[in-house]
């Protein structure tokens, strides 16, 4: 059984991440207030998505804990949305999302009724609310980019976890695609927490309650998003770009592309431009 949105707090106490060696995260300590939005910004290898994995439990902590509450965080308490190209191509948009379903099931169901018909309707509902019910029997690699990343948010809502983690689910898609699924990831998390790992402060700003900036795998400033200042966005900006070489901004696809089919193509991040 998954635990519904009755906690008040996701806390990281201490959590340290390391690699053979290397630092993923080192001493976080965070506190999430239950139903907030929390936009995760850093630049390159800053440990925006090993936080995400280990809140996810995809990697366990050296030391430190996440809890809710008081109670340690499981797997089934966190939705982790995997990026639109993690679909299975050849599948429905309906098939994609039903698998989401595993994930909260019982281990005893899974053992008695592993062949058990999943009801659709639950799924089918879940495409409706992101917006594009319509295309529930349209193979995923037949949809663009932004229909790929609503079929994503769909299969992480079927887990009915109460944490969703997103890690760039505005990569590979257009300002005003951008925009509009960040929306909808907003409208459809309803009351359960979500942190978002963005590149993009602007987005950032616009969508998230707080903002948690991470350098070197430390926690550089933890704000609401108001009192967060331009010049801490800037300095984590500055150092994105410091990082990325100028062959990144645009791979062979345009912005004005994003919203349409596409197969296998993978551009990378537009650098952070809060400040320019
Ligand atoms: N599975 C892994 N094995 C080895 N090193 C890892 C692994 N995962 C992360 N790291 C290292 O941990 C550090 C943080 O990586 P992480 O992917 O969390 O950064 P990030 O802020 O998400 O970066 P990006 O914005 O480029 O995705 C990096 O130095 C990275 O090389």
């Amino acid at each position: 059984m998954t635990r519904t949105e009755q906690y008040r707090e996701l806390r990281f106490d201490g959590v340290t991440k390391t690699f053979d060696g290397d630092v993923g995260v080192e001493d976080v300590t965070l506190s999430v207030t239950a139903g907030e939005r929390v936009a995760i910004v850093g630049p390159s290898g800053a440990g925006k998505t090993t936080l995400l994995r280990l809140a996810s439990g995809a990697v366990t902590p050296d030391s430190g804990t996440i809890r809710l509450d008081d109670d340690h965080l499981r797997s089934a308490d966190v939705a982790h949305v995997y990026p639109g190209h993690t679909l299975v191509d050849r599948r429905t948009a309906l098939a994609n999302v039903l698998v989401g379903s595993s994930s909260s099931r019982s281990w005893w169901r899974g053992l008695f009724e592993p062949l058990a018909p999943r009801d659709p309707a639950p799924a089918l509902e879940l495409l409706d609310r992101v917006g594009i019910g319509e295309k529930a029997d349209a193979r995923t690699d037949t949809l663009s980019a932004g229909e790929r990343q609503r079929v994503a948010f769909a299969r992480a809502l079927m887990q009915e976890a109460p944490v969703i983690v997103a890690d760039e689910p505005t990569a590979n898609l257009d300002p005003s695609s951008s925009t509009t699924v960040l929306d909808v990831l907003d409208d459809v998390a309803g009351s359960r927490t979500l942190l978002t790992v963005l590149h993009d402060m602007d987005l950032a700003v616009a969508h998230y309650d707080r903002i948690v900036g991470i350098v070197d795998g430390s926690v550089r400033f933890n704000r609401p998003t108001e009192s967060t200042t331009a010049a801490e966005l800037k300095e984590l900006s500055a150092r994105d770009d410091a990082n990325t070489p100028a062959g990144h901004v645009t791979e062979n696809q345009s912005f004005a592309d994003a919203d349409t089919p596409k197969q296998g193509t993978e551009k990378w991040y537009v650098p952070a431009r809060y400040w320019k």
